[in-house]
């Protein structure tokens, strides 16, 4: 499987009647199984990147293509996690996990058993009948991954899923994160303003530059993981990432 991006481009026309560019001239490619993270200064179009590869908005120009078929809609084959709890709050927490597959019309028995599994995968048992207001903020999070995985997605879009946590339990989620990744190996494209998680969880990091945005530099991240923060190789690749985005907020402003 393969996701290839090329020349797309996106333009916005503002309530004043302003042209925006946003993603200027956007080329890569994204291995099967990758863990690839998008940084980048604020309001670069990340998440215009990730909403076109997910099928919600199409591209002024060029396209995304997986596995060399344009993506023109949303597909089974991709789920998207946001960054505010998109959980439907009248649903129970096993019934939020089942709503895509009963939504593709699977039947009740089966779509319950697949749930569970994905239940017990983010280790929320307990949590079954539970109502999503009565859970924490990191585990209505677990709940949002278990629900993506549940209609077996080949490619996961995380579009900063865990910015609204507090550091520790970010912390643990990008470690469960990276454990249901060693298990399932999807493809992971993640949107992330930290570079200290953008290290600590891909294989690459493409690092946006300031609007029209382009890819400004692709970093390997040849640690084994799982990765430890405060080792100095750690710290040198946090180092140039920071420096590339920084460089690039000063040179705008
Ligand atoms: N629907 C829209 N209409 C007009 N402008 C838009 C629209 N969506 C995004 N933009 C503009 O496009 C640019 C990129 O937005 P986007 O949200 O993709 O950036 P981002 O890198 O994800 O931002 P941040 O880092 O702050 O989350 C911004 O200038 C934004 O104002």
């Amino acid at each position: 499987m393969e996701m290839k991006v090329s020349n797309l481009s996106k333009s916005f026309v503002t309530d004043k009647g302003e042209q925006v560019t946003a993603l200027g001239d956007i080329s890569f490619t994204v291995r099967d199984k990758e863990f690839i993270c998008i940084v980048g200064p604020s309001g670069c179009g990340k998440t215009t990147l990730l909403r076109i590869i997910a099928g919600l908005d199409t591209p002024s120009g060029g396209r995304a293509e997986l596995d060399g078929r344009v993506i023109t809609g949303p597909s089974p084959r991709m789920a998207m996690i946001f960054q505010e709890y998109s959980l439907y709050p009248w649903r129970t927490v096993i019934d939020n996990i089942a709503f895509g597959l009963e939504v593709q019309g699977v039947g009740k028995e089966e779509r319950m058993e697949a749930a569970r599994r994905y239940l017990h995968l983010v280790g929320l048992d307990e949590f079954e009948t539970s109502y999503p207001y009565e859970l924490s903020g990191g585990m209505r999070q677990r709940v949002a991954v278990a629900r993506a995985l549940c209609v077996e997605p080949e490619v996961l879009l995380m579009d900063e899923p865990f910015g609204a946590l507090d550091a520790q339990t970010r912390n643990t989620m990008q470690t469960e994160l990276l454990e249901i990744w060693e298990k399932t190996r999807k493809m992971v494209i993640f949107v992330t303003h930290s570079v200290d998680e953008a290290v600590f969880l891909s294989d690459r990091i493409f690092v946006l530059s300031t609007r029209p945005s382009r890819i400004q530099e692709i970093i390997e991240v040849p640690l084994p993981r799982p990765r430890d923060r405060t080792s100095v190789e750690f710290a040198e690749i946090r180092r140039d990432v920071l420096a590339l985005i920084q460089r690039r907020e000063e040179s705008s402003q």
